[in-house]
């Protein structure tokens, strides 16, 4: 009882065999192992019985089954077969096929039955049946309850492997049949067939141009209407990629329209709008005057304002006097030993009288020095100590430091000596789609002060909100000079240009006076007056001439340099902001890597995709991890590789230490790193290095703008070095970023009209939905 998709199957390499029992299966990775006893096969295998791995779901023990894969040598197990593919056989002879069906997993289905349905419907019964129940009803006597239940077992007993085998015409893989069948069940391949789209919706990792392929072989009409709305989707997604919390409805449209029409299909703008305010009303989207947002967008720009207003609206408890404050404040001069400038008197003395404070800054003009003095103000004013072993779960310490990045706040708790968090730490986020602070669940404190406000994105933002208790005050610190937050929006920069909020900006700069050109060389940039002058040779500052082809040999031996020296790899970073080109940040990877940590007989290392790491390796975190407590942009080492035979997880391991924390990453995860001898100045945001080499040339000019290059060489605490093309780098601190955000916060915070969002509604959408 050979199908067309066994004749296909059966050209390459195939198994056939009996299950003897299942050896391993991991639940989330659908990843499985098994022992077959082999039956038939084309594969030059001798033995009797093999190992089979791959991603499929726990078989059954003794029943037959079709594989379909590799032969691979394990170095401790021996052979085994990868699997691609696998489909339960089905009985192949008439007395296979009614012993099959009158058996005990059909209930109700006698052998007289059997033999009747395999007379109507032929030795490819099961499929028939699978494919279309209403072919029972041509079986005599057979009642439709009967047939019903037939249909609904065979369906649950084949139904995957059923799935698998139509899936995989299409060129999806074991893992994204498994991902489709887990979501549809039954439905998967008639939804499959008629309506792909909603694949889009619902299954990770299934995007509309997929779709639109799987669409094209069912052809389905191609004005279906969750096309337009999965396309809109598809959209709106790849505008917060950029950073757009909303797109602009004329957008939207010319945006569907380019995606949806090709070259002649013609569905009109009318039936675009129809389906939009359609999509509208039942809340696939939001659509608010002539913007169209992700539903987790608008509530998350409108609830961050409600959420601001609710604390701004709360009155302050305590109300000190003026002569009070200044008291105060110049207790805590005398006993830090300095005399605050007049701007950062008086952000201490706003912040100490503002439930929501912003403080801005450039580097050096002490904004850590004021952050000191406000906690320090504060638990004066308050009779607080400042010692966290003075507090309990009853009476939780007052001060909350917290910042996006776990290395900004490792930078925090060194300055002030007190503890801080990540904000994703802060607020107990699961690592998928829910924080343990809320509404409900409040934070537990007196003042709030979040760091890095500059990478605080929309949906953060909110969420932070959120869970502040309305009697608690905030502090917001940032650098608006810098780039936006990777994620939607530029919360700080609307805070600031709404100009509701109480806010101080630090203009003096102080740590120049220790004569850094770093610092006045970032002010310069900062205040549009960067000449040719400002790249004169300084103690922490030098500028290397270099043409393109000599770009990554003259990178690489500063680096090697600076470790002869006996600088620690970690303090030196080379920054760059383009990934591919031949100067770019994985060609810079690659070269570094090969000089200061080249292959040694000492050195494990392990190929993963494109590249190599190794024992020593210098590696950086692309994705939060919370539950290892590593987040986006942390930077390690690579501290030890073990072979599968080596663990009791038989996975080939990397184990990374991140400052003391270490981490182990099975092979599969290594997707979460990367190297971090050169990293993109977006992933340096939030921390700071000793020495900081900076590439500029002209093929990076695409990407040379004011604010990265800010950010870029505020990143480096003693030393700077770039290298590369002046007139490229002096063009670059001349260009403005023109890469407009659409957001309507800063507008919303001034007409304070955002939309009401019901508090059961802001539930119901997780900030993460769509990320
Ligand atoms: N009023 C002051 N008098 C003397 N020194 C000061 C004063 N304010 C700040 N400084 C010193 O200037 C240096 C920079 O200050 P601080 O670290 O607070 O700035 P910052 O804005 O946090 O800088 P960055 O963003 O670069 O970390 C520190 O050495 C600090 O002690």
């Amino acid at each position: 009882m050979e199908t067309i998709d066994d004749k296909q199957q059966l050209e390459s390499g195939y198994i056939k065999g009996t299950l003897n029992r299942m050896i391993f299966h991991n639940e989330s990775e659908h990843f499985s192992i098994a022992s077959v006893r082999i039956k038939d096969t084309n594969e030059p295998i001798e033995e009797k019985d093999v190992v089979i791995k791959g991603h499929f779901s726990p078989l059954e023990e003794g029943e037959s089954y079709l594989f379909q894969g590799k032969i691979e040598q394990h170095p401790k197990f021996g052979q085994q077969y990868q699997i691609d593919f696998y489909r339960r056989v089905l009985p192949e002879s008439k007395d296979g096929l009614i012993a099959y069906l009158s058996s005990d997993l059909f209930q109700g289905i006698g052998k007289k039955t059997a033999e009747k349905i395999y007379q109507t419907l032929g030795n490819q019964a099961v499929n028939s049946i699978l494919n279309d129940k209403n072919v029972l009803d041509n079986v005599p006597g057979m009642k439709k309850e009967q047939a019903d239940r037939l249909y609904h077992a065979l369906k649950e007993h084949q139904g995957f492997e059923h799935v698998v085998i139509h899936v995989s015409q299409y060129g999806f893989g074991l893992k994204m049949a498994q991902k489709i069948y887990e979501v549809f069940k039954d439905e998967s391949l008639s939804i499959l067939q008629e309506d792909p789209y909603q694949l889009v919706f619902h299954v990770e990792g299934f995007g509309f141009h997929r779709a639109d392929e799987v669409a094209r072989v069912n052809q389905v009409p191609f004005d279906h209407p969750t096309r337009i709305r999965a396309a809109c989707l598809y959209i709106l997604q790849q505008s917060y990629q950029t950073g757009h919390v909303y797109l602009p409805t004329r957008d939207v449209l010319e945006s569907l329209d380019r995606l949806l029409n090709g070259s002649q299909q013609g569905i009109t703008f009318d039936h675009l709008s129809q389906q939009l305010i359609q999509m509208g009303e039942e809340g696939v989207v939001r659509i608010e005057t002539d913007r169209i947002y992700l539903p987790s967008l608008f509530h998350a720009e409108n609830g961050f304002c409600h959420q601001l207003d609710r604390i701004t609206a709360e009155k302050m408890d305590a109300d000190y006097t003026q002569a009070e404050l200044l008291k105060i404040i110049g207790s805590v001069e005398e006993e830090e030993s300095l005399s605050y400038g007049q701007d950062q008197f008086q952000a201490i003395e706003k912040s100490l009288q503002s439930k929501v404070m912003i403080l801005t800054g450039g580097p050096g003009t002490g904004k850590t020095t004021v952050i000191k003095g406000i906690i320090r103000a504060y638990a004066e004013l308050n009779e607080l100590s400042l010692n966290p072993d003075d507090y309990d779960q009853d009476e939780p310490f007052p001060f909350i430091l917290t910042a996006p990045t776990g290395r900004a706040a490792k930078r925090m708790t060194e300055s002030t000596g007190l503890p801080a968090r990540t904000v994703h730490r802060l607020l107990g986020w699961d690592g998928k789609n829910s924080f343990e602070k809320n509404q409900n669940n409040q934070l537990e404190g007196k003042v709030l002060i979040v760091d890095e406000f500059s990478m605080v994105d929309i949906w953060l933002a909110n969420q932070l909100f959120r869970a502040i208790p309305k009697d608690m005050q905030v502090l917001v610190v940032g650098d608006e000079d810098q780039l936006p937050s990777v994620g939607p929006g530029q919360v700080l920069t609307d805070m600031l240009g709404s100009e509701q909020l109480p806010y101080v900006q630090l203009q003096e700069v102080y740590r120049q006076k220790e004569g850094s050109r770093i610092i006045q060389l970032a002010h310069e940039i900062k205040n549009d007056n960067c000449t040719s002058q400002s790249l004169k040779k300084e103690r922490d500052f030098t500028f290397i001439d270099a043409k393109e082809h000599q770009l990554v040999d003259v990178v690489t031996h500063i680096v090697k340099r600076a470790i002869d020296k006996g600088i620690e790899p970690r303090e030196i970073q080379v920054l760059a902001p383009m990934y591919r080109t031949q100067v770019g940040i994985n060609k810079l990877n690659e070269e570094i890597q090969l000089l200061v940590n080249p292959p040694s007989k000492q050195k494990r290392d392990i190929k993963f995709k494109e590249l190599v790491y190794r024992t020593g390796d210098k590696v950086i975190q692309l994705v939060n991890q919370p539950e290892d407590g590593v987040y986006n942009g942390d930077i390690g080492e690579i501290v030890a590789i073990f072979r599968e035979d080596e663990n009791v997880d038989q996975v080939e391991q990397v184990v990374i230490d991140f400052d003391g924390k270490e981490v182990v990453y099975p092979k599969k995860d290594l997707t979460n790193i990367t190297h971090a001898y050169c990293t993109s100045i977006h992933k340096s945001q939030g921390s700071e290095f000793s020495i900081v080499i900076l590439p500029v040339v002209r093929s990076y000019r695409r990407m040379l703008r004011k604010n990265l290059l800010y950010t870029a060489i505020t990143r480096s605490k003693q030393s700077l070095i770039i290298c590369g093309d002046k007139q490229a780098f002096l063009e670059g601190v001349k260009t403005e970023d023109t890469n407009l955000r659409y957001t309507q916060l800063k507008e919303k915070l001034m007409e304070n009209n955002a939309t009401p969002i019901p508090d059961e509604e802001e539930e119901e959408i997780s900030p993460y939905d769509f990320m």
